[in-house]
């Protein structure tokens, strides 16, 4: 199948090299430093402790998602509606779109600008671009993609890849736990740029992410969504699991790029609003972090 990659970033290579490798023609739509790296030498995978070249197409132009049967969309929740803008002319009316981003809102963004319907996808994978046209695996890469029409063809598709898809009804839920891990964790690693092992050392932490998960719970029963799981357990075991991991908001911070964070606390901050739940955790995460945005942090 032709599939498309918006977003040659690092979840984007990932997934792309793993469809690529399966025999999928795959076409990577980034920015210029990574497309000249593919086009010239291939992309670099580094995966479970093996290196190797992948053959495929990339360009810098949306109008390259011409003809795709599938695309997955994979840039930061920041970039959601200039992006789908750029692709919307190129879509066919029944090419698949699947959003791999975290945040809870973005399949439904992105289903306004482009008119069709999108797959919300949780993405649980640890991936890094190393440099331009290389992306290196840390560990997982299942996806959890909601119940529609096309799921049964994507996961046709996804499964031979080695890519492991549980068609969820409740995809929207697991967004919403990843998000609350997320509102627990990024801020707080990005305001004092330090990894999850160090952050809960220091006096009070548990008890601001306590505070800031019982409002996140909140917000969510107040938008009638289920969050699957146990969520406090899941993020009592990330000390354990990853104790040397800087959040994606740290990481970002530490680059001058913009954040999520609007996706993340912010997101509970406005919906709190909209339904009158108090979220004073949440928004002093959020202020925090947006304090730092742009500044220096390292
Ligand atoms: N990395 C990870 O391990 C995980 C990430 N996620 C989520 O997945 C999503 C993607 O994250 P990640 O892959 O890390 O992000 P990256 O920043 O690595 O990748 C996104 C890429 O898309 C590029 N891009 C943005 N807009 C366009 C455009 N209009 N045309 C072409 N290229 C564009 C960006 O360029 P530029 O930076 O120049 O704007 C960047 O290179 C996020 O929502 C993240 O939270 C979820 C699970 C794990
Ligand atoms: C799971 C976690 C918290 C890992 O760092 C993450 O998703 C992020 O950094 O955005």
């Amino acid at each position: 199948m032709k599939i498309a990659v918006m977003g040659a970033g690092a979840v984007g290579c990932y997934y792309g090299a793993m469809l690529a490798r399966a025999g999928h023609e795959v076409t990577l739509i980034g920015r210029p430093g990574h497309v000249d790296a593919v086009n010239r030498d291939g992309l670099l995978f580094e995966f479970q402790s093996t290196k190797s070249f992948i053959e495929m197409k990339a360009d810098t132009d949306a109008r390259a998602i011409a003809g795709a049967g599938l695309v997955l969309f994979c840039v930061k929740s920041t970039d959601t509606a200039d992006a789908g803008a750029q692709m919307k002319p190129f879509l066919g009316k029944d090419t698949i779109v699947m959003s791999l981003q975290n945040g809870v809102d973005n399949a439904e963004r992105l289903s306004a600008v482009i008119g069709q319907p999108v797959i919300p996808t949780v993405v649980y994978v640890a991936t890094s671009m190393e440099g331009p046209g290389h992306v290196k695996h840390h560990g997982r890469g299942e996806l959890v993609i909601g119940r529609s029409d096309q799921s049964d063809a994507v996961a046709k598709t996804l499964r031979p890849a080695h890519i492991p898809v549980e068609i969820s009804d409740n995809a929207q839920g697991a967004l919403w736990a990843k998000m609350i891990l997320n509102c627990a964790y990024n801020a707080l690693s990005a305001i004092a740029q330090k990894p999850y092992g160090e952050l809960v050392q220091s006096d009070g932490i548990w008890e601001v992410m306590r505070n800031a998960v019982d409002e996140c719970m909140a917000v969510a029963a107040g938008c009638g969504v289920t969050v699957p799981g146990d969520v406090w357990g899941a993020i009592e075991k990330i000390v354990d699991t990853m104790p040397g991991q800087y959040s994606s908001t740290a990481q970002d911070l530490a680059r001058g790029k913009p954040s999520e964070i609007d996706y993340l606390n912010g997101y509970i901050v406005r919906k709190g609003a909209e339904l009158g739940i108090a979220t004073p955790t949440n928004l002093a995460l959020y202020a925090m972090t947006k304090l730092r945005e742009g500044s220096s942090v390292a």
